[in-house]
């Protein structure tokens, strides 16, 4: 007697052959189900039989259709044996997980891959212990403005046939369009790391648990915990300006040789049949694109709202939650304002936060080629040579010696981070954090980890406290304002009020750049201090050291003025006149320099002779104050960058509030990067009145000297006097490598004004 039909069998068929799957392959699936989920019906006809659904399309297209006279009686043999499946494997759901499907539009390789193993074989096999070893991907966001997918790193990806490297990754970036607070999200784009490989290998972790003080959310199922190895991460970070790093990761090298790494679009669709398939998402439109950019919203949502209590302890918490997680330990907290805040998951699934600020840098060398994955990598950087921040606490270095366009992702622990010092930390891409018209970026391509030093970055040069700088539109009178219409420069026959400085002739030409012969006077000036030197009667610089016993001065050098037209003219802002107003036109770059002179800056174009480059911004302290600020450094082992305004120091006497300097040390502009060069250097300094009818306050603007090669680094003559040790500086083994270089011959030289050292 033949047996009788188990009705749950025949529904289920009937279910699925409404999809139209054969009935034979139906039975195969379905007989493994119930041996897998111990004949609990219930887990395979829940929501409509899902899991079989699931388990079928898993199975692939490889059946083969029974012969009819076979069909009956395979039917029957398999009710009975279904019903008769041994209890050897516990009653569980492992399939939407682990799936780990071969791609659909297979690579030549992928009938081998071992993607190709189903859900629950590979059930299976974790259960018993297999060796077998889930494939791996990394996927990888970082919320930049585009909307991208791509592999980095490994150029056989394109190729599709060559292996890939043990490790690989995707990027996905959130698009500016999505609801991440716009203008933050301008300010301060979220850095993509393109991980390493061996970074990679730094941030794996054994029992896909990220360590408490891990910078990363491991979203890794719990039960994958009994393996050796980590089945794949997903990493999400978020800062409170609005950016979420979302990245996925696998490790390819646990696949064994033919691992092949699916191109975007493979990987995109396969996901979304994942998804059809296993949550029946049937909306056309649905995308994992989207679906992941959700997730960074989501995240953004949790980890911004520090009220939303109703998640604790399955979200990160917010940036706050942080602050006081770092206190508990017995570290400073900060604000959270600044902190790339991470969360991690543990093993009992909960996401734990961990109080880390993230810091991006370049890692070794790389060329203004690679700007664009440094673009990608903007965040922040940390001056590593103060050494403060422990081997051991860096994360996710390359283990390896650098590779030409690698970065890594320095994690610096929080407690190592002060208000003031997250507020200096430099932005890769542009140091000056949007203050000019141009991004200027840093590099450091040379062996070292050094960082560009913490300071504030100003356009504009501020009063510190004391300094007096009477900037009023009522003391700018007829002689210090023209009457011109249009550009100045360009009126030749009409005569501008502005030119009366300098002898009724305009120090710019029409292109903008000094004249010649205005040039080569400034030029001639800082070579022969000598014949330009006047002596004050009263000097300030000698009173504000206030010991009691007055010295003479020393000397000062008397500069050529410029004086440009400004807001009380008749001319308009692109008036020929108004040169350094304008603010900094040209490319440059700040880099370290290969001669042990630290940081330098250089133009990363063409320059030539006469051309504006910077103005040295800093703060406007009177010299008292500067000679306060001196002696604090000196005790504490920091170092003042001080350039002095003493060129009009003979015409009048100069009260203590107006005798005044520039520090750019904590406060300051590009400026504060150009090192000196004895007598030759390419950038030659003029004094720049624009707003202050007074000479004791001017701008201090840099010219070029000469023609300048593109990569050239750019200097200028402090003009100290090596041989004095009484000036407020700290002098310094010259390296300018010139062959007038003063520190070499310690040549007697009569100190200039203009002073900087560190
Ligand atoms: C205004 S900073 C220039 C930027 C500086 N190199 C840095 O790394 O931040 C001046 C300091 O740079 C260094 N420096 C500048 N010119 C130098 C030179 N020709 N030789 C050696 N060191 C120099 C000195 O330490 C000096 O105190």
């Amino acid at each position: 007697m033949a047996p009788r039909p188990n009705p749950k069998i025949a529904a289920a068929l009937q279910a699925m052959t409404a999809f139209g799957i054969p009935e034979a392959k139906v039975k195969r699936v379905l007989k493994k189900l119930l041996k897998l989920f111990d004949k609990n019906w219930q887990l395979i006809e829940e929501e409509n039989y899902r899991a079989l659904l699931d388990a079928i399309f898993e199975e692939g297209d490889d059946f083969e259709e029974p012969e009819p006279q076979k069909k009956n009686k395979r039917v029957n043999e398999e009710e009975t044996e279904a019903e008769e499946a041994p209890l050897n494997v516990e009653s569980a759901r492992p399939l939407k997980r682990l799936r780990l499907r071969g791609q659909e539009n297979s690579s030549p390789s992928s009938a081998s891959s071992p993607l190709k193993k189903s859900n629950i074989e590979k059930a299976t096999a974790l259960e018993g212990g297999s060796s077998q070893q889930p494939r791996n991907n990394v996927v990888s966001s970082d919320g930049n403005g585009r909307v991208a997918a791509r592999p980095m790193r490994d150029a056989s990806f394109d190729r599709g046939k060559q292996p890939a490297s043990p490790h690989a990754s995707y990027e996905f970036t959130v698009p500016k369009s999505e609801p991440v607070d716009e203008e933050d999200y301008e300010r301060r784009p979220l850095a993509m790391v393109p991980p390493e490989p061996s970074s990679l290998r730094r941030y794996s972790r054994k029992n896909g648990v990220t360590e408490k003080q891990g910078a990363h959310v491991s979203m890794t199922p719990s039960h994958h915990n009994t393996h050796k190895e980590v089945v794949s991460d997903v990493v999400i970070a978020s800062s409170a300006q609005g950016e979420v790093k979302l990245s996925l990761s696998c490790s390819s090298a646990l696949q064994g040789p033919d691992f092949r790494m699916p191109t975007q679009e493979q990987l995109l669709k396969m996901i979304e049949d994942k998804c059809l398939r296993s949550y029946k998402i049937i909306d056309p439109n649905f995308s994992v694109a989207k679906m992941l950019r959700d997730v960074c919203d989501c995240m953004l949502e949790f980890s911004t709202d520090s009220n939303d209590n109703s998640q604790e302890g399955s979200m990160p918490k917010s940036s706050i939650d942080v602050s006081k997680e770092s206190e508990v330990d017995g570290t400073p907290a900060i604000g959270g304002s600044k902190d790339l805040d991470t969360g991690s998951h543990s093993s009992n699934g909960s996401i734990q936060v961990n109080s880390f600020s993230a810091l991006v840098s370049p890692r070794g060398p790389f060329s203004p080629a690679h700007q664009s994955s440094l673009d990608d990598a903007v965040l922040v950087s940390e001056m590593n040579r103060t050494n403060d921040i422990p081997q051991s606490d860096v994360r996710m270095q390359p283990e390896d010696p650098v590779s030409p366009n690698s970065l890594s992702l320095v994690v610096v622990p929080h407690h190592q981070s002060t208000e003031d010092r997250i507020r200096s930390y430099h932005d890769v891409s542009d140091l000056t954090k949007g203050e000019e018209n141009n991004q200027i970026s840093w590099v450091n391509e040379s062996s070292t980890n050094d960082f560009p030093p913490p300071f504030n970055y100003i356009p504009q040069n501020l009063v510190f406290r004391d300094a007096y700088v009477n900037i009023s539109l009522s003391r700018i009178g007829a002689e210090d304002s023209c009457s011109c219409i249009g550009s100045c420069v360009l009126l030749s026959d009409t005569h501008c009020a502005c030119t009366c400085k300098t002898g009724g002739e305009f120090a710019y030409t029409a292109q903008g750049l000094i004249k010649e012969e205005f040039l080569e006077q400034c030029i001639a000036i800082s070579h022969n201090p000598q014949q330009h030197c006047f002596y004050c009667k009263d000097c300030p610089l000698e009173r504000s050291k206030s010991d009691g016993c007055l010295e003479p001065c020393k000397g000062h050098l008397k500069r050529k003025f410029i004086k440009e037209c400004w807001s009380k003219c008749g001319c308009g802002k692109q008036c020929g006149n108004r040169v350094i107003q304008r603010g900094i036109t040209y490319n440059l770059q700040v880099f370290f320099t290969s001669e042990g002179k630290g940081w330098g800056l250089r133009t990363l174009e063409e320059l030539p002779k006469g051309a504006f480059v910077c103005e040295f911004a800093g703060e406007i302290l009177t010299i008292k104050e500067l000679h306060e600020r001196n002696i604090k450094c000196a005790e504490n082992g920091k170092s003042t960058y001080p350039v002095l305004l003493d060129a009009d120091w003979d015409s009048t006497f100069v009260k203590d509030e107006e005798a005044l300097c520039l520090d750019a040390a904590s406060f300051g502009n590009i400026a504060r990067f150009i090192n000196h060069r004895c007598s030759d250097a390419n950038l030659v300094e003029i004094p720049i009145q624009i707003e202050c009818p007074d000479r004791y306050y001017y701008h201090f603007a840099l010219f070029t000297t000469r023609n300048i090669a593109s990569h050239e680094e750019l200097t200028w003559d402090y003009g100290i006097d090596f041989d004095d040790h009484d000036q407020p500086v700290k002098l310094f083994q010259c390296k300018c490598g010139s062959k007038f270089c003063r520190n070499m011959k310690r040549s007697n030289r009569s100190t200039r004004s203009a002073l900087i050292a560190g």
